[in-house]
């Protein structure tokens, strides 16, 4: 099979021949139903210390764009549903090629035009890949931030600007060594959905603690605009890198919200 992506071709509909896992239990994105979800109060909030990167590079990997710093640079997840203290691995998004479609998860049926991943790894394993092989919902927690088109986002300008660099598949450049990853978050990390899933893309492992954040970041229409530029390893306009909603089976969502 041609490289898995989102084409016809070697789109999400095709990946369970690689990846049998695909039609598992607990995948993700999901469709994130409010009148399903559950409140539970002992969800606290979470911390994110992210520590400034010496080499840190931005890149398109053909199926995203991917902000990525060398190894173990010491930023840090801890709180809200996890028991252990987490590594900072990279960031990336999914988006569309109009302002009605592009994030994964959804909302009461509702897609946002991007979403952003923050990826993070269990600390008691040796390393990200470990982490992902470690069998069960735990390896990996990921926070996800649906962006929606507002005010420009200065905190992600630096990046929204590397992105004519990195326009075709296999590019990469270093990101300036002041670029503030903290700045991105919002000040407190309170209201989120929370579930046991999985990798978006292959090899789409049950790996994955989803932290999904409801309060949307803005980005501007430019800045938009600057994603829909990016080229996949096909040529095509990158947009649509986005997996459809899967099944919930018997998974509950909870809240840290009433
Ligand atoms: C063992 C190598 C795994 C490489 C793939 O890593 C991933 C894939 C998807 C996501 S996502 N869209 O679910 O945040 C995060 C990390
Ligand atoms: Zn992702």
């Amino acid at each position: 099979m041609a490289p898995w992506g989102y084409e016809k071709d070697n789109g999400p509909a095709h990946w369970h021949k690689d990846c049998p896992i695909a039609n598992g239990k607990n995948q993700s994105p999901i469709d994130l139903i409010n009148g399903e979800v559950k409140y539970d109060s002992g969800l606290k909030p979470l911390t994110a210390k992210y520590v400034p990167f010496s080499d840190a590079k931005f890149l398109n990997n053909g199926h995203s764009v991917q902000f990525q710093p060398s190894a173990g640079n010491g930023s840090e997840l801890t709180g809200g549903p996890l028991a252990v203290k987490y590594n900072f691995e990279q960031f990336h998004f999914h988006w569309g090629n109009n302002d009605t479609e592009g994030s994964e998860h959804r909302v009461d049926g509702k897609m946002y035009p991007a979403e952003l991943h923050f990826v993070h790894w269990n600390s008691t394993n040796p390393s990200f890949k470990d982490a992902v092989g470690s069998g069960g919902p735990n390896g990996l927690a990921v926070l996800g931030f649906f962006l929606k088109v507002g005010a420009e986002n200065a905190a992600l300008k630096p990046i929204t600007d590397l992105i004519p660099k990195v326009k075709d598949a296999g590019t990469s450049v270093t990101v300036p060594s002041n670029f503030d990853m903290q700045a991105i978050l919002p000040a407190t990390l309170t209201d989120y959905y929370t579930y046991d899933g999985s990798l978006t893309t292959p090899p789409l492992a049950e790996c994955v603690k989803w932290i999904v954040f409801k309060q949307p970041l803005e980005v501007s229409a430019a800045q938009m605009e600057a994603f829909r530029s990016v080229i996949n390893r096909d040529g095509k306009p990158m947009g649509g890198n986005y997996r459809p909603p899967c099944p919930l089976h018997d998974r509950a969502v909870k809240t840290s919200f009433k």
